[in-house]
């Protein structure tokens, strides 16, 4: 139901209220969920992690780590209905030049079947996000999940100079 899209959503933001605020990058939450028993897979949120990471990338290091087995190699183990919830859609670029998670998230097939979306990425680091099409193209669905977006963007931008987006 649409309502249990909001609670994971809500969730994820709560994460995200975690990450330490940077001026160049977003502050994000993000959930792996078994969508079939409705269970949280693994958690994350931007530089959760050792390194510059992402919270998406929490997800997939925290799961493979939990499985002993590489991050690339996720798709052996993730239920059918594996989904993935981020407050701001997946990086299809990263002026770090890290993998984006776009790319994390493809090669691991469809293995991810669907992927919800707090809001679209904001233009300012890396232009226009394309990655929702380049998911979509493989076959993996991305859905807006709608109502939050104003709370999304204060907490991802928290770390940013007062009037930018
Ligand atoms: N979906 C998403 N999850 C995150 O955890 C995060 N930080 C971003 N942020 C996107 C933004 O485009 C990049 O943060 C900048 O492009 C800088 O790149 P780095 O983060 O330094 O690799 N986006
Ligand atoms: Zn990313």
């Amino acid at each position: 139901t649409s309502h249990s899209h909001l609670e994971y959503m809500r969730q994820a933001l709560d994460l995200a209220q975690k990450s330490p605020p940077k001026p160049t990058n977003y502050r994000v939450g993000a959930l792996l969920v078994d969508a079939k028993t409705n269970s949280i897979l693994a958690s994350g949120y931007t530089l959760e992690c050792e390194g510059n990471t992402h919270a998406e990338q929490c997800c997939f290091i925290k799961l493979a780590e939990a499985h002993g087995i590489p991050e690339e190699s996720l798709a052996d183990i993730l239920p059918e209905q594996t989904v993935l919830y981020t407050t701001v859609e997946p990086c299809f670029k990263r002026l770090s030049g890290n993998l984006p998670c776009v790319e994390r998230i493809l090669r691991l097939g469809k293995a991810i079947n669907t992927v919800y979306v707090g809001v679209k990425e904001p233009e300012k680091f890396v232009g226009e996000n394309t990655g929702r099409k380049q998911l979509e193209d493989a076959g993996i669905k991305v859905v807006l999940v709608g109502g939050m977006e104003k709370e999304i963007l204060e907490v991802a931008t928290a770390g940013h100079k007062t009037g930018d987006i």
